[in-house]
């Protein structure tokens, strides 16, 4: 690959079949944002999304219950509020292809969404509510393929609902020998980690959000607050952190619609998230492999590294290491030509794009931001410097 091509798109994902049809041919319309709403039992995911359906916003919002199990209830699982008006009501039957959204690739749940518009008129922006459960790094990719499949919707964001009274103990049920972690772990995605400290759901819920909402302050005092928020920013070095009281954010905008936070990649984000938060949590945390501007031809090194650590777990080069598993991704990375690059991930999906607005003279090193299990560790980057070093070009 030289450096006039085209820098990588879309990586499909694993599970998604190669031969996927091209939406080339298709009149561009405007794209529905999906936001996922997960949070642990009784955060209060409810309590938000009947607060959002009453709300003044002037939006048409569609609210869906991703159950497990065999399939999508559709008429139990749907409300949609109306513009202007604060009468949420239940949406009369759908037929709709059945499935469940986490299990599925596009063709089941994103489909059956997209039916649903059809069949009810687009609606201004769907919240996807998951069971307490749901390990949102599993449904995520889903919605994010939405440029190869061509879809009407895109992924907005997750958002994250937090009791702020019981995360702490939830973060710990997978510590020591405790089954509980383990039992819960295995029973919601299948996935088996890699030894060590064992991943909760809310580990998985926290880990994914782009923002996280922690609700119940009235249940707590101020310094069990500060120990939440401080645990919370330990796992999630990127998440917008919200407190509130019964859901009532401040505002809805970037907190639980229009979050763009597959958009864009801001300098002054991967700053924030590379300010040195502590390492509280043995399972998760959230790291920064900061390194120099790319000359055009490290861009396909780059690529390799990235495909390396997100589709093996495995460093491309020999460094020695332990187990490592990333679940969210944000790079920001400026090209000696003038060019930024901005990398997003979710587990192995990732996209590197190029960003609008070309670096002025020298702006920032690149970035890097990893969050995940055994991330922070220094042969990363290491590996990273080495392949990027393979090229000949400046560094
Ligand atoms: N004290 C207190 N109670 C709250 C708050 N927010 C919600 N609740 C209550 O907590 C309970 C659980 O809230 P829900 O909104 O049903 O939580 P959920 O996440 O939808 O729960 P599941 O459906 O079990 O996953 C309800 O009785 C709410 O009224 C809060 O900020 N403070």
């Amino acid at each position: 690959m030289d450096a006039d091509d085209e820098i990588p798109t879309l990586v499909p994902h694993n599970n998604v079949p190669d031969a996927v049809p091209s939406s080339d041919d298709a009149a561009p319309a405007a794209k529905v944002p999906i936001t996922i709403v997960t949070g642990y039992l009784g955060a209060g995911k409810t309590t938000l999304l009947n607060y959002i359906l009453t709300e003044e916003h002037g939006k048409k919002i569609a609210v869906i219950l991703n159950e497990f199990g065999d399939s999508i209830d559709i008429e139990k699982q749907l409300t949609v509020s109306e513009a202007h008006t604060t009468d949420a009501r239940p949406v009369p039957f759908v037929p709709l292809a059945n499935g469940c959204i986490c299990c599925s690739v596009k063709d089941v749940g994103v489909a059956a969404i997209e039916n649903l518009m059809e069949q009810r008129g687009a609606f201004d922006y769907i919240l996807l509510e998951t069971t307490g459960l749901a390990d949102p790094g599993n449904i995520a990719p889903l919605f994010w393929l939405d440029d190869g499949l061509g879809s009407s919707i895109f992924l907005d964001g997750i958002v994250t609902l937090v009791d702020a009274k019981n995360v702490l103990r939830s973060l710990d049920e997978g510590y020591g020998d405790g089954p509980a972690g383990q039992q819960e772990h295995e029973h919601e995605d299948g996935h088996e980690g890699h030894g060590g400290p064992l991943l909760t759901t809310a580990h998985l819920q926290i880990s994914h959000a782009d923002v996280i909402i922690v609700n119940k302050t009235d249940l707590v005092s101020e310094q069990e607050l500060a120990a939440v928020t401080t645990r919370i920013r330990s796992i999630n070095g990127l998440a917008h952190i919200q407190t509130t009281t019964r859901t009532q954010v401040p505002q809805l905008e970037g907190l639980v619609l229009d979050l763009h936070a597959y958009d864009d990649v801001s300098a002054a984000d991967l700053s924030f998230a590379s300010k040195g938060h502590s390492h509280l949590d043995p399972s998760i945390t959230t790291t920064t492999l900061p390194f120099p501007a790319l000359s055009p031809p490290q861009i396909p090194l780059l690529d390799t590294f990235l495909r390396s650590i997100l589709w093996d777990e495995a460093l491309p080069t020999a460094h020695p290491h332990s187990a490592f598993e990333i679940h969210r991704l944000k790079g920001r990375v400026p090209v000696t030509d003038g060019r930024v690059l901005l990398v997003q991930g979710v587990r192995s999906t990732y996209d590197v794009t190029e960003g609008k607005t070309a670096v002025a003279g020298g702006e920032e090193e690149a970035r890097l931001v990893l969050i995940g299990k055994g991330v922070a560790q220094e042969a990363l980057r290491e590996s990273l410097l080495e392949v990027l070093g393979g090229s000949g070009g400046d560094k």
